[in-house]
């Protein structure tokens, strides 16, 4: 241990968790901290084709990364929104896009909506991405300029800032899609040459000292290896905090039950087809699939409870789903773990990525809890103290993300109208996380604002959640009174001006095939 406190970091895994924080961890303390990264050669990594949250910009930001760098090298695209089909019924689709809520006279855009839009979609009323969404085009222009002066500014935002930090100041107007087995790889080789030890091994044993604390982890062929601070990056297996310090995993099955799913990973002609620029989830009778579009494939799969859906059942869907593109693809079946840690740190073991926690994939949120544990690891990095203080209020902030991400997804099964099959109906009553039974009766009376939506920080602004449940239609809303009662001319001219703006952007940008075939070209 240096002076100032640990330096001799051990992260066991070398999937995304592990290499996004063996790089951040370089990018931080340089050579002030040893790293050494040991994975196994013989046990695989989860990589289905990843969709992002916009923050992820300030991880490679912070690596110094541009998207020309190492966009092509994971097969990435842009993603302006989440697509859900037939969640509401059959045929039905909404967006939750990258994109602020405007307000009018102290109101959202959609209270007003509610009180009398100009059409049938909020979506396409409110945000001017589903318009770019539905017409498939690029948020850049060909010579890489964002799609318009306000995105433009954006770019200009503060820099050196947390994602926490950032929340409710800006909104960028895109996320990515990638192959997360790729962007590790493409990790690997940045934190190699700046100075981490990789070892290809597998830990067989982990030894605790007399407190407790992991003394040493001992490989196959590499023998011993110490450290002061250990990561635990072994994905759902959670081999140093769950088996060898004994945290309990909180399960959140109760509410979320989905805890499985079948990937698919299909080659297209995407000159053809062309590239959405968004990820769709398509409801389906025990669950629903995503499909991510990259460059050159698509990754697809089946979320299902298996509690309602067979294995086989759920494959048998998927490739009914797909098509005959997907005839010589072999399905990969994966049993999901579905909770958190108690706590993600321990004594001197740090869990980042599944093995700290996991919730199903529909609003994407892996890489993004791995990006905010980084980030709070950094923030809350041990002194040589060890002080437990730290430990508490890294623990807590990751519990919190987890919790209201949880709080999130359950707002979509609960709201969805969709109640054709057994999973769909149970859904109406299944146990919601305490304190969001009272939030959903607030919001039936008022859209969720700030000030009545999970009170710490998760990710996921207030506007997010009305797009839910006014996408999903199974909650009846109303507008405020107050909007009622007031001229509306502000707002109409609002609508009026996505729409022009809508329209503008959709002749102007490039396709979002176009805009990568000209980036790789
Ligand atoms: C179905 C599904 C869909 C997903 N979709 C998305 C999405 O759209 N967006 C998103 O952000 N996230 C998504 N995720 C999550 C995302 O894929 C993961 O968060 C991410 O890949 C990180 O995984 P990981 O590194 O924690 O674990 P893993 O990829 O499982 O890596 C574990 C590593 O630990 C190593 N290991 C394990 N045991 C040992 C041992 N004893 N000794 C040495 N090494 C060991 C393995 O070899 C491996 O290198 C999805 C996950 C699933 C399951
Ligand atoms: N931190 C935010 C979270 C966020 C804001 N809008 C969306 C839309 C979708 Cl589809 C996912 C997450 C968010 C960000 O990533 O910008």
């Amino acid at each position: 241990m240096g002076a100032q406190g640990p330096d001799q970091v051990v992260i066991v895994g070398g999937g995304t968790a592990g290499w996004m924080t063996a790089s951040y961890l370089k990018a931080a303390f340089e050579d002030r901290i040893s790293i050494t990264l040991v994975e196994s050669g013989k046990i695989g990594t989860i990589g289905v084709g990843e969709a992002t949250f916009s923050d992820i910009r300030h991880f490679f930001e912070f690596l110094n990364l541009r998207e020309e760098d190492w966009m092509p090298a994971c097969n990435a695209t842009y993603k302006l929104a989440v697509r859900f089909q037939d969640w509401r019924r059959p045929g039905h689709h909404f967006y939750h896009p990258f994109e602020q809520l405007r307000s009018v006279n102290g109101f959202p855009l959609t209270d007003w909506w509610l009180n009398g839009g100009p059409g049938e979609r909020f979506d396409q009323d409110c945000f001017v991405m589903a318009s770019l969404c539905d017409a498939g085009r690029s948020p850049r222009y060909l010579d890489g300029t964002l799609l318009d002066q306000e995105a433009r500014a954006v770019t200009d935002e503060p820099s050196g800032l947390t994602m926490s930090e950032h929340q409710g100041k800006t909104q960028f107007p895109y996320a990515y899609h990638f192959e997360a087995a790729l962007l590790a790889k493409y990790l690997a080789a940045y934190a190699v040459d700046r100075g981490v030890r990789h070892i290809v091994d597998e830990v067989q044993d982990v030894r605790l000292d007399s407190r407790g604390w992991i003394d040493h982890i001992v490989t196959k062929e590499h023998g011993e290896i110490r450290g002061d601070l250990y990561i635990d990056c072994t994905g759902f297996r959670g081999v140093l905090l769950n088996k060898a310090l004994e945290v309990p995993f909180m399960s959140y099955q109760d509410t979320l039950p989905n805890d499985s799913a079948v990937a698919l990973q299909v080659p297209l002609d995407m000159k053809k087809l062309g590239v959405r620029p968004y990820t769709t989830a398509t409801a389906q009778r025990a669950g629903w699939i995503w499909t991510i579009p990259l460059f050159g494939r698509i990754g697809t799969g089946y979320v299902y409870a298996k509690d309602y859906c067979t294995p086989e059942e759920a494959e048998r869907t998927l490739r009914e789903f797909v098509g005959p593109e997907a005839e010589s693809v072999e399905a990969n079946h994966i049993r999901m773990r579905i909770g958190r840690s108690a706590q993600s740190w321990k004594n001197n073991c740090v869990a980042v990525g599944l093995s700290s926690g996991f919730v199903e994939p529909l609003e994407s949120t892996g890489i993004f809890f791995i990006h905010h544990a980084i980030e709070q690891l950094v923030k809350y990095f041990p002194a040589a103290d060890w002080n437990p203080k730290t430990r508490d209020m890294y623990n807590a902030a990751v519990a919190h993300v987890m919790d209201g991400v949880r709080e999130f997804l359950a707002v979509h099964y609960r709201s969805a109208a969709r109640d054709d099959t057994q999973y769909w109906k149970d859904a109406k009553t299944r146990p919601v996380p305490d304190a969001l039974e009272e939030r959903l009766e607030r919001w039936k009376a008022q859209l969720p604002d700030s000030e009545n939506i999970f009170p710490y920080y998760h990710g996921l602004p207030p506007y997010s959640y009305m797009c839910i449940l006014l996408g999903m239609g199974g909650i009846p809303l109303r507008s405020s009174p107050a909007v009622g009662l007031s001229d509306d001319t502000a707002a109409q001219k609002e609508f009026q001006a996505i729409r022009g703006k809508a329209q503008h952007l959709v002749d102007a940008l490039p396709t979002h095939y176009d805009y990568f075939a000209e980036m790789r070209s």
